[in-house]
């Protein structure tokens, strides 16, 4: 199987992310992660473009010693110096030098003819080559060159020294079968070709910068360049982790492979995504929190059957711990009843299916369902409702800053009749409590009132604990709802409808006292 050397340019490429601007720091602590993560090149900046980035390569090339260090440097003597002071120090100096080969580059950027453009290339190489063991070249915006170009200054500059040839998509242009033809042409047109290894480098305008870079590996390339997390210059680079991934999970496909310790992907990627802060969209490809979660409930009972049903990558590849099964309002009675028994539930079949529809119900409203949540319903199906002597219809609350809070509830009655009252409070859970003191008609005397949220997040539910006196009785009652006024409500009435249960239980074991 063909070995494909990874070279990582997210400190150089990744770094011209708009808005993103690394300090030494974070630069070297990505650079050890890299190091970690295995990869062949690391691409540690530009150092002729300032003292920061010098700094910042310098310090790299003296501290990596598991992977080749580089720096990029125009065609130009000074940069390729100031390249070569920053480098000297590391394991195995290599430089990146590159100049533009497109007619639009050649003709308005530089304002040089091609002739002049070779000559430049060459002279760069030269001098590189005097310098550092490791020449790599670049031909920039090589995907609009024309080719029997690119192949003359690919033959030139192989001939200067240089050792790696690097054919960029700069600008994102170029499609999978249009990037293998390049490839294959200059393998076949370029004489010196064996003489060095060719690597793609390529930008995502139009989101195939990670296809892109796959199709130049089927068609020769030996190594590969990329970001993690895909950032770099305006849509960015082909992202690391998905053509690593790309190429273990599909070798049967590729026959071709990298070395990188692919279970350190996920902590390289979440460290780079800190320090730039840019953050990876959930849905993002291997390293998205949504990679590895499954939310419908076909695909979560397909994956509790069998993972590969839905799974091609395995979390542990990429070093993520698990995969994520997200309970909500796809989710089925199979994960539901999995989830349930992980948390101990040991009900019958009637028990679960009532606390899933309460489930339903709270999904409908809720958008991620917690264990918390979870918990909350299962204790309510087994303990939590009384037998309902009195039940909420409906509530309304009227507040404002400048009006007395008023609230007014419908609720049906121990004999099913249904009652309406309102009343007024100082607060809107005040108002509720003397509303329902109305409907009962009877003193109730509020002895305890607690709340807190059973999950977090603003759509958290919230679970209310009151202890009432009710008919000589002190009664708790709990109540779940997504809003704290419902569930003072229900709390309240929970405990009015425990007290009933009370009186009636110890009514029946007089009547049994008196008939003994
Ligand atoms: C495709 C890529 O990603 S290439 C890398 C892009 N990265 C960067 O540019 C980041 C670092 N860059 C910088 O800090 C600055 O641009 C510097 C220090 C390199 C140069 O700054 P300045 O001297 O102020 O020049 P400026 O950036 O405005 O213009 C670039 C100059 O380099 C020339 N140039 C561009 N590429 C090359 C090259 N490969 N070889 C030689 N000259 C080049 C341009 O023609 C222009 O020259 P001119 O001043 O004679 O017109
Ligand atoms: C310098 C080269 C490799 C580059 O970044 C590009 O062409 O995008």
């Amino acid at each position: 199987m063909r070995k494909i050397n990874v070279f990582d340019t997210t400190l150089r490429d990744g770094e011209q992310s708009a808005g993103v601007n690394l300090n030494f720091q974070e630069k070297v602590e990505i650079a050890k992660q890299l190091e970690r993560l295995g990869v062949d090149i690391i691409e540690a900046g530009f150092p002729a473009s300032s003292q920061g980035d010098f700094a910042s390569v310098q310090a790299i090339a003296r501290t990596v010693k598991g992977s080749s260090v580089t720096g990029l440097a125009r065609s130009i003597e000074r940069d390729i110096d100031t390249a070569w002071e920053a480098l000297k120090d590391s394991a195995e100096p290599r430089i990146h030098t590159f100049i533009a080969t497109s007619p639009i580059h050649m003709q308005y950027k530089l304002r040089m003819t091609p002739e002049q453009v070779i000559e430049h290339a060459v002279a760069s190489v030269k001098f590189a080559a005097a310098k550092f063991p490791h020449v790599q070249w670049s031909a920039e915006d090589a995907s609009r060159t024309e080719l029997p170009f690119l192949a003359k200054i690919i033959r030139a500059v192989i001939d200067a020294g240089a050792t790696v040839i690097n054919l960029p998509d700069t600008v994102g242009y170029t499609t999978p079968y249009e990037i293998g033809e390049m490839f294959q042409y200059v393998t076949k047109n370029v004489q010196n070709i064996d003489k060095a290894i060719l690597s793609t480098h390529n930008h995502d305008d139009l989101g195939m910068a990670v296809a892109n870079s796959l199709a130049a590996i089927q068609n020769g390339a030996g190594q590969v360049e990329c970001t993690l997390n895909g950032i770099g210059e305006r849509a960015g680079n082909a992202s690391l982790e998905e053509i690593a991934v790309a190429l273990q999970i599909r070798q049967d496909h590729y026959q071709a492979k990298t070395g990188l310790t692919l279970n350190e992907i996920k902590r390289t990627s979440a460290l780079v995504s800190k320090l730039t802060g840019m953050v990876v969209p959930n849905n993002k490809a291997v390293v998205g929190a949504n990679a590895f979660a499954h939310e419908s409930g076909i695909h979560q009972d397909g994956v509790l059957k069998n993972k590969e049903t839905y799974e091609i990558i395995t979390p542990e590849l990429v070093g993520v711990s698990s995969n994520r099964m997200v309970l909500g309002k796809h989710s089925g009675r199979h994960m539901f009843k999995e989830k349930l028994t992980e948390l101990g539930f040991t009900g019958t079949d009637e028990q679960l299916q009532t606390i899933f529809v309460a489930f339903k119900e709270l999904a409908d409203k809720k958008k991620d369902i917690t264990e918390d949540d979870l918990f909350s319903l299962m204790t309510e199906a087994s303990v939590g409702v009384a037998v309902p002597h009195y039940e909420l219809e409906t509530l309304q609350v009227n507040y404002g800053t400048t009006n007395i809070p008023t609230a007014t509830i419908t609720m049906k009655n121990p004999n099913g009749e249904t009652i309406q009252e309102a009343a007024t409070g100082s607060g809107s859970v005040e108002a509720i409590y003397n509303t329902l003191e109305r409907v009962i008609d009877a003193p109730i005397i509020l002895t305890d009132y607690r709340i807190q949220s059973v999950s977090g997040g603003r759509d958290a539910l919230a679970e209310v604990y009151v202890t009432v006196k009710y008919e000589e009785l002190e009664t708790s009652g709990r109540g779940t709802a997504n809003d704290v006024l419902e569930a003072s409500a229900k709390a309240y009435i929970n405990a009015v409808n425990r007290t009933i249960d009370r009186k009636n239980y110890q009514e029946q074991q007089l009547n049994v006292i008196n008939n003994v």
